[in-house]
């Protein structure tokens, strides 16, 4: 059967248009990024009506020169954005893209114990520390420089405190938890480009993965001072006690634990605004330490 036969294309093209639109709004978040998006879909949308008259052929160029030099300065403006859309594309997580964690990503109540836990003692002894929390971004092997070693064992405050041990093979790097399990050790991560003169490697390896993956964050301990840190979406809260660690998790991974506690709360939309709510508290802290341009 020929669906153009059944259904007016015209009516499809608007539906499929609308589908797009909605799924770009509701990834969406920050104010700006918003206005932004709504003002290059209105000149589309614009240059979409203009070319249906022929006698604007002028009026029609003028519109499509600038939807283009917008599209040229949102490319160059979103290019990480850009980046991380085709990455998702090209290696089929059309989950994260859509939004829909999967189970195993979810985050248990103890989660944010063992990690509070964790933190707190490896900061006391002022051993470092770095662990990447998979939130919903789905992360695999190839994001990172070096996988490390699979562990896939049960998360615990022991296991992250053996493996941060200095005298053990495993203490360089990072470590990758997902939902309440340890998923490897081990791990080297993307560097970020920005603040390279302000942090160290451990810290850069923390901006590097949370400004690539939105929904992903880091917990960092320094070596040298006992710090805590946490970063996300490319930002660093440093430095936090133990207390304002936990109820950071707490918010970041809030929606994760609600989605595990009450059905129906498990929202995609909801659950990554709750977490770029946590993450904007995050960056308006007044100790927030922001990457250089
Ligand atoms: N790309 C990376 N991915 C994961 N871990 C990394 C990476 N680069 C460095 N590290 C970890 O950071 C350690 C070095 O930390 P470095 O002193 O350079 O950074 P730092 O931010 O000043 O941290 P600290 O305050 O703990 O000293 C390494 O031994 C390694 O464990």
């Amino acid at each position: 059967m020929n669906l153009w036969g059944v259904v007016d294309p015209r009516l499809l093209d608007v539906l499929f248009a609308s589908a797009l639109g909605v799924l770009l709004f509701s990834r969406v978040n920050e104010r700006r990024t918003l206005w932004l998006l709504r003002g290059y879909l209105f000149l589309v949308a614009l240059a979409w009506f203009v070319q249906r008259f022929e006698n604007l052929p002028l009026t029609s160029k003028l519109v499509d020169a600038l939807v283009l030099a917008c599209s040229l300065s949102l490319a160059i403006l979103w290019q990480g954005e850009l980046r991380r859309l085709m990455e998702l594309l090209g290696t089929g997580r059309l989950a994260v893209l859509l939004g829909n964690p999967q189970n195993e990503l979810r985050a248990t109540a103890s989660t944010v114990a063992q990690l509070t836990e964790a933190a707190g003692r490896l900061s006391q002894s002022r051993r470092g520390a770095l662990v990447v929390v998979d939130m919903g971004s789905d992360l695999r092997p190839e994001d990172f420089l070096n996988p490390g070693v699979l562990i896939d064992a049960q998360l615990s405050s022991e296991l992250l405190l053996n493996l941060f041990a200095s005298d053990t093979p495993l203490h360089d790097g990072a470590v990758l938890v997902k939902g309440n399990r340890i998923v490897s050790a081990g791990v080297i991560l993307p560097l970020s480009r920005q603040g390279i003169s302000r942090y160290g490697t451990r810290h850069l390896a923390a901006l590097g993965i949370t400004e690539r993956f939105d929904r992903c964050i880091c917990v960092v301990v320094s070596e040298e001072t006992g710090t805590l840190s946490l970063a996300s979406q490319g930002r660093l809260e440093r430095p936090i006690t133990s207390s304002r660690l936990q109820d950071l998790l707490k918010e970041l991974l809030g929606s994760s634990l609600g989605a595990a506690a009450t059905k129906g709360a498990s929202s995609p939309v909801k659950a990554s605004a709750v977490a770029t709510q946590a993450s904007s508290r995050l960056s308006v802290s007044s100790s927030i330490e922001e990457p250089l341009p």
